[in-house]
């Protein structure tokens, strides 16, 4: 070639483009790499992996990944079967074939849309073999049991915490969509019917999207499951001083607000404090909002009441929020329970002789529950527990022990609750 010769434009292979309705499947796939690979929160990952999707679209990537997360067990197991050699756990091939099959098995998508949606993911690799293995378990019938598996590691976990039957009822737990709970800002305020377990809180089954409910807009309500309120609950009504730890989204914090109390509400990421603030907005329920680390930061004087709702592994939320099932493994709940070790030693100061002090995490581990009551009781004689009075708790509560341990199987026949340890102690008077 003569030194004048053009140099070759360079060739760009671009991937053709998706058929329709690939778009939110490919989402899918990359919401269950960050949650399966790389250990992120489905909500957390969301944003990116659905960037540039319509609502409807992100809608459905999150349900088509939310419900793979929740029968990855069963998807797994009726693709072993169709394969002669086993495919690696986070093979492409694999998470492809648990995307059709989901949405053919468990949502309803025909399966030729199924499959045609999910072909252009493996573009380039094993086409043919997941078409195949989608092909024969379709044609053969294959189906998902009614009650799903639950991984085995979480099985085991909580098989040795708290035996075969809360095993059992977790997994019918996440075979059905958890209700809607409302709190109410006060027992007389606008709400949608539903059933209720307290004055001041409804249960809805099969509820129009949040934002169409009556008093929505009115802000005379907000989202919480029953058990996450009981924490509030044991604070009590104001006049007083509280200080709500960690606090964003906010649903103690406006619990504690609508109880009268004059609140400071700490939270340490700045994302989360403006969610904070925009509910406290909408239902109007006055806060002071800190943005602040609890482990820097410190009042000026010690409150009446304390709530100390830590960060946790938040098993206890695996109905709403199937990939703990994934994230929550020994070293989280090993790290999570020294933190919450800390700030529940540091809150034991910032309450003043007679106050109360709550300790909540949504968590189904002891150590981050049992275990941490039993070291601080230890460490902190000044303290004792303070059990629930009658009628303190919504109806179906019960705390044994002096504290309350909500389980899978709790409210089982109302429509089950969040998995919580709470406890109420009271500093000694002076
Ligand atoms: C379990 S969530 C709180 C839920 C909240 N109480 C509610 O009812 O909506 C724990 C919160 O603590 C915050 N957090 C974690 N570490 C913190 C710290 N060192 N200081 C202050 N907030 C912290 C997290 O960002 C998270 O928002």
């Amino acid at each position: 070639m003569s030194s004048s010769a053009k140099p070759r434009p360079p060739v760009h292979h671009r991937r053709p483009a998706d058929p329709p309705g690939t778009a939110p499947r490919r989402a899918a796939l990359r919401l269950l790499d960050a949650v399966l690979r790389r250990g992120e929160p489905l909500e957390a990952a969301l944003p990116q992996a659905t960037r540039g999707l319509e609502g409807p679209d992100r809608g459905l990537a999150h349900a088509i990944a939310a419900e793979t997360l929740r029968r990855l067990p069963d998807l797994d197991s009726l693709i072993d079967s169709a394969t002669r050699q086993v495919l690696p756990e986070d093979a492409k091939a694999r998470s492809a074939l648990r995307i059709a099959l989901v949405q053919t098995l468990a949502l309803g998508t025909p399966p030729h849309a199924a499959i045609a949606t999910v072909l252009p993911l493996v573009d380039g690799g094993p086409r043919k073999l997941v078409h195949g293995v989608f092909g024969a378990l379709t044609r053969g019938g294959a189906t998902l049991p009614d009650v799903p598996a639950l991984p085995p590691a979480i099985a085991a976990r909580w098989r040795a915490s708290w035996g075969e039957d809360v095993v059992a009822a977790a997994a019918r737990a996440i075979a059905v969509p958890p209700p809607l709970d409302l709190t109410l800002a006060a027992p007389d305020a606008l709400a949608p019917e539903g059933d209720s377990l307290a004055a001041d809180q409804r249960r809805l089954r099969d509820a129009a999207p949040v934002a169409q409910l009556p008093g929505f807009t009115e802000g005379t309500w907000w989202v919480q499951d029953v058990a996450a309120s009981l924490p509030a609950r044991l604070i009590g009504r104001g006049p007083g001083r509280a200080l709500d730890l960690c606090a964003a989204p906010g649903g103690k914090t406006m619990q504690l607000a609508a109880a009268r109390w004059d609140v400071t509400a700490l939270e340490i990421s700045p994302s989360r404090a403006a969610r904070l603030h925009e509910n406290l907005a909408r239902t109007k329920q006055p806060a002071t909002v800190v943005i602040a680390d609890a482990m820097d930061w410190a009042p000026s004087e010690p409150v009446d009441a304390l709530l100390l709702d830590a960060p946790c592994s938040a098993t206890g939320i695996f109905r709403r929020h199937p990939d703990v099932l994934y994230r929550a493994h020994a070293g989280i709940i090993a790290d999570m329970a020294a933190l919450q070790a800390q700030l529940f030693d540091r809150a034991a100061a910032w309450v003043r002789p007679g106050g109360r002090l709550v300790y909540a995490t949504c968590s189904l581990e002891p150590e981050e529950g049992e275990a941490q009551l039993e070291r601080f009781l230890a460490a902190h004689p000044d303290y004792a527990i303070e059990p629930p009075r009658p009628g303190e708790l919504p109806h179906g509560f019960s705390a044994q022990s002096g504290y309350l341990r909500t389980l899978p199987g709790t409210l089982e026949d109302a429509g089950g609750c969040d998995g919580f340890f709470i406890v109420r102690l009271v500093r000694a008077s002076a």
